[in-house]
């Protein structure tokens, strides 16, 4: 990837395309080509064809997509699959009618089965019953992992696909029901601090575990892996640590300062109980994160804190 090529960043407004554009700015690479859900929706096939033509693209990071928690999945499950799908569908074709040299499609952790053994390999997918919670949005993940393959036996693309893990960090969706474990602490904890409520509710039991990367340490990765991977096989991105749900509570009520008690809302579900990746190809390719989940949450809370400032100013 030369830094005159034209690198089109699908999803640049989100938490993780906007880390990604952060990385390949400071890199340098500034021939980059972005397009917001208003103007350009990723589910219109002709539409998506057509920009293709216009614009050309070198480079493609597949970052756009519908992306929730757990409540999220399991609510707007036909929009997570349809969404998803065409979205990820019709940038891989065009990609490949357009001739792109290269295309990153990202998937995710719940592609893998729910009782897989941990920590995760990538040659784990499609081994056993996914979690049901995140059913639609894993199918639809699975799906672009193998529309990236079938390009690449048929056409000879070279279209790649990584797993992030659970992913937190500047810009991240604080909606208080449809967004992830890591912010939604975040916005209810810093609310019970403000309102000084004597309590805050965690959804579960808390004893599921996860792993938490910075998206710019995933950013960072990503684009290692632009320049330096073409393999077919996917690739698990992630810390290779993880935590559980009640440890997490209180790392949030930590880095928050909030100094009431928390309580488990055991009516709401728990999804997979752990998801650990195995990481040990990404670090024998010769990347590995930089930023540890406190230094991160700090930097989370920093950024949550000047948006919510500026929302009310
Ligand atoms: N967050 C996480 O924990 C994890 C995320 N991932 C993956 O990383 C990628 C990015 O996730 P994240 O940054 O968190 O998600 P965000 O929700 O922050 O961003 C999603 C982006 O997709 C765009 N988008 C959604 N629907 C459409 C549409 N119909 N047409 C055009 N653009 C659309 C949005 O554009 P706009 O803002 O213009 O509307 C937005 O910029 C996704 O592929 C996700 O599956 C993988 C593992 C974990
Ligand atoms: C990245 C991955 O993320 C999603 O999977 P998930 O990790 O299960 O999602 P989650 O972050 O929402 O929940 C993790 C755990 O956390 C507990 N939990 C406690 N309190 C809150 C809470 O307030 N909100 C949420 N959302 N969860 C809570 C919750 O009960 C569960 O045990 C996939 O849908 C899919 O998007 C995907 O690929």
């Amino acid at each position: 990837m030369q830094l005159n090529d034209k690198i089109y960043i699908a999803g640049h407004r989100g938490m993780v395309g906007g880390a990604i554009k952060r990385r390949l700015q400071t890199l340098g690479y500034n021939n980059l080509l972005t397009r917001s859900s208003v103007d350009l929706d990723l589910r219109n096939q002709a539409a998506v064809d057509e920009f293709f033509a216009s614009e050309q693209p070198d480079y493609v990071f597949l970052a756009a997509a519908k992306v929730g928690g757990i409540y999220a999945n399991n609510t707007y499950r036909a929009e997570f699959l349809y969404d998803n799908l065409m979205m990820e569908a019709n940038i891989i074709h065009a990609a490949y009618k357009h001739g792109v040299k290269k295309l990153m499609f990202l998937g995710s952790s719940c592609i893998y089965p729910k009782m897989a053994p941990q920590p995760l390999t990538e040659d784990s997918l499609l081994t056993g019953p996914l979690e049901i919670t995140n059913e639609p949005y894993a199918i639809a993940k699975i799906a672009g992992i193998k529309l990236c393959e079938a390009y690449r036996d048929q056409y000879g693309c070279n279209f790649i696909s990584v797993m992030p893990t659970n992913l937190y960090g500047i810009g991240d969706n604080y909606h208080p029901e449809n967004s992830h474990v890591l912010p939604a602490l975040i916005r209810r904890f810093h609310e019970a601090k403000e309102a000084g409520k004597p309590s805050v509710a965690v959804w579960g039991s808390g004893t599921p575990r996860r792993e938490f990367l910075f998206a710019d340490d995933l950013a960072a990765a990503c684009v290692y892996l632009m320049l330096h991977y073409d393999g077919k096989e996917l690739v698990n991105i992630g810390t290779g640590e993880d935590l559980s749900i009640k440890e997490l509570a209180e790392t949030v009520k930590d880095v928050v300062c909030y100094d009431g008690k928390i309580v488990f809302d055991a009516s709401k579900p728990d999804g997979t109980p752990r998801k650990l990746m195995d990481v040990s190809k990404l670090h024998s390719l010769g990347w590995k994160h930089t930023t540890e989940l406190k230094e991160g949450l700090v930097q989370a809370y920093a950024d949550f804190l000047k948006k919510r400032h500026m929302a009310v100013s």
